[in-house]
């Protein structure tokens, strides 16, 4: 049976696929190129560390050119701002303000103070109602305030996204990059956790070894299946694994619907329950089901609206 299109699910916010979430450098003009036709779902352009400090005032008006181009429409375009305790924090958030930019990135944040204060340089500075924030969490501390950080109200610009800093944390644990991720279950369990409590996504952190394709696999498998909705990524070369991993197969989409039709005939009869192949389902797997058709309808809408990859 074909999958039935997707109802809105009462109360739910739209699903925004966020499989790949691509970095780059603010400062290298052939990236930012390069970008305009790579199969992201979003785009992160940073002046944070992948900028030296002697570039960090061209790369500001490289990112905020770029944004403003409109050329990665419809993907998603973030700024990655550097600190706001940093030289070069309040003059990123001002001109991220007037970039059109979707969002903007706050690395290492340790509480919820910094939002606000980074909302109301927004503000100030002129950002349109709407434009979101994204909080990076890489520090202990701030992993450890991940709740207090995630349940933030910011009405002006809303907290949308929680993104780990994989890099950072195992520098501040003192933690090796080992494949199974295992000195880093922690700080991702906190920031899932944070984010599924107050709505949020959750982006996993960046695989550095992009020489190493099994092993960039093998952790998107392991980041979808404690419940991330994409992975933050450094080359291109991953992009594929990246929007494969996190999307829904065809084959579970088919299921989805098969569900959502189960369910929905039991209930005809008078059931709450239904067991379909001989797995229990209930109105909460009908809800991951609409969840999951939902993304797949989002997937192909950004994938009919993005310019065709060169070549
Ligand atoms: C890692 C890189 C420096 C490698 O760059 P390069 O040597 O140029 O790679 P390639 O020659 O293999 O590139 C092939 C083509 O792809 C383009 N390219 C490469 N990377 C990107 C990118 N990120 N976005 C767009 N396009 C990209 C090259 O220009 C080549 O194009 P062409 O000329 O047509 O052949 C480089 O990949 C890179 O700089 N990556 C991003 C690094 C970055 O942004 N780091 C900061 C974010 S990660 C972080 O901070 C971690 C976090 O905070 C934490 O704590 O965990
Ligand atoms: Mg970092």
């Amino acid at each position: 049976m074909p999958a039935p299109t997707p109802a809105p699910i009462p109360g739910a916010a739209p699903v925004r696929p966020r499989r790949s979430v691509l970095y780059m450098p603010a400062a290298n003009a052939r990236a930012l190129e390069k970008a305009r036709t790579l199969p992201a779902d979003a785009l992160i352009l940073d002046l944070e560390d992948a900028v030296a400090p002697a570039a960090k005032a061209e790369a500001r008006e490289r990112a905020v050119a770029a944004a403003a181009s409109g050329a990665y429409a419809p993907r998603e375009v973030a700024i990655r701002v550097n600190a706001l305790a940093t030289p070069w924090g309040r003059a990123d958030l001002a001109a991220a303000a007037r970039s059109g930019a979707d969002a903007v990135v706050l690395p290492k944040v340790e509480a919820a103070q910094q939002l606000r204060e980074a909302a109301a340089v927004l503000e100030a500075a002129g950002a349109p109602p709407g434009m979101a924030l994204w909080a990076m969490l890489e520090t202990p501390r701030g992993l450890l305030r991940a709740a207090d950080i995630a349940e933030t109200a910011l009405p002006r610009h809303p907290l949308a996204c929680l993104v780990m800093g994989t890099s950072d944390l195992a520098k501040e644990l003192r933690a090796a990059h080992t494949r199974d991720r295992l000195p880093l279950l922690t700080g991702l369990g906190l920031c899932l956790l944070a984010a599924r409590a107050n709505g949020l996504a959750a982006l996993d952190g960046v695989h550095l070894d992009i020489g190493d394709l099994a092993g960039f696999e093998a952790a998107c498998l392991q980041g979808r299946e404690l419940g991330f909705d994409g992975k933050t990524l450094i080359h291109p070369s991953t992009l594929a694994i990246a929007n494969r991993v996190f999307g829904p197969t065809e084959a579970e989409l088919a299921e989805a619907g098969r569900i959502i039709a189960a369910h929905a005939e039991a209930e005809a009869a008078g059931k709450g329950v239904v067991l379909l192949d001989g797995k229990l389902v209930e109105s909460l797997h009908v809800e991951q089901a609409h969840r999951q058709l939902a993304l797949g309808a989002a997937i192909a809408a950004l994938a009919v609206a993005s310019p065709p990859a060169p070549g």
